[in-house]
């Protein structure tokens, strides 16, 4: 159990980065930090295991403080995965899983099954993919490595920081569905923090939603749905939930041309300039898919961006 106790930050240059946190994540739960960028999301997390110090309040896990861990004993039982997961590029896969089991003295046998399930249960092969250098799998099967990495050594919790949001849509949610697998069957108190909320609704045993620091309300996925705390929730809520409605994006647009996004709904031709639809989206939030007049789809502009930049990276790093 982590507990937050009148919890502030305040950076060196003044910035409140939170404010005043008071909140409870309970033993085996997964526990969504969500809010808009710069609330305070990353803060939150990095005062649990001691990568930022408090300025104010108290953290707690299980019922100690956090200051009286042994830093060393402190990170080793709280396993961390980032958005940039940093595999070492000259240790093979099974050699990165191995780093803190390694330091925990944990004998050869040991750590070789514990890769070997591991790696079962996220669906890479061992004998393929252990003994490969991380410059020979993709993107999505690295930063499955880096989850696992971070649970090699048994840890009591996890924390992630947007851990997929550098991935494109499809090995994303490829990474959920694992992802959900692994928590029913870890059952790790884990904290995940992301700013797309149809993230957070597939994941989230709770979602907290944060602004400008503070709480703005805390819940279970079908709580802040029926019963969201105010408008601020419900817009976050609102375009997220449309958007999931008949189809998603990634499904529809295929990879951008220099002219433009095209790409089908079943059999319903897209084809729509790139200027176009970036001029239309930059006027609303969300853009209807109309045929014959009737409503078939919405297209949401974050949605877009996040898709256009992911495609954007991946053509101006072809061997990525
Ligand atoms: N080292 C720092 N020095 C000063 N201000 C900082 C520092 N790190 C973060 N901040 C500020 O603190 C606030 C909260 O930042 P934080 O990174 O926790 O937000 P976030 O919700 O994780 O944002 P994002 O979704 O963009 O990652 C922001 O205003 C940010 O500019």
């Amino acid at each position: 159990m982590i507990t937050f106790d009148n919890v502030s930050k305040e950076y060196p240059d003044g910035t409140v980065a939170v404010d005043s946190l008071n909140f409870e994540i309970r033993q085996g739960e997964f526990f969504v930090l969500i809010g808009p960028s710069g609330c305070g999301k990353t803060t939150t997390l990095k005062m649990i295991n001691r990568l930022i110090p408090l300025s104010d309040g108290t953290i707690f896990i299980n019922g100690k403080k956090i200051s009286e861990y042994n830093i060393h004993e402190l990170r080793w039982n709280i396993g961390y995965v980032l958005q940039q997961i940093a595999l070492f590029p000259h240790m093979t896969i099974e050699e990165n899983i191995t780093v803190v089991p390694e330091m925990k003295n944990w004998n050869r046998e040991k750590m070789k099954q514990r890769v070997h399930e591991l790696l079962e249960m996220v669906g890479l092969d061992p004998e393929t993919y252990a003994v490969r250098k991380p410059k020979e799998l993709s993107g999505g099967q690295q930063q499955r490595v880096g989850v696992i990495r971070a649970l090699a050594a048994d840890p009591e919790m996890i924390l992630m920081d947007e851990p997929f949001s550098a991935l494109d849509p499809i090995s994303r949610e490829k990474l959920q569905d694992d992802l959900l697998r692994l928590k029913k069957n870890l059952k790790k108190t884990t904290v995940f923090v992301t700013h797309d909320m149809q993230e957070a609704l597939k994941l989230a045993d709770r979602i907290c939603v944060m602004k400008d620091g503070k709480i703005v309300q805390i819940g279970t996925p079908d709580e802040l749905t029926k019963n969201p705390a105010n408008e601020f929730v419900k817009e976050f809520l609102g375009d997220k939930l449309a958007w999931d409605g008949d189809f998603h994006v990634e499904e529809v647009l295929q990879p951008i041309s220099e002219e433009g996004i095209y790409g089908s709904l079943s059999d319903v031709p897209i084809s729509i300039p790139l200027q176009e639809l970036l001029e239309k989206l930059s006027e609303q939030e969300q853009l209807a898919v109309q045929k014959n007049g009737r409503q078939i789809g919405i297209v949401n502009r974050q949605t877009v961006i996040n898709y256009l930049s992911v495609q954007l990276q991946k053509r101006d790093m072809p061997n990525e």
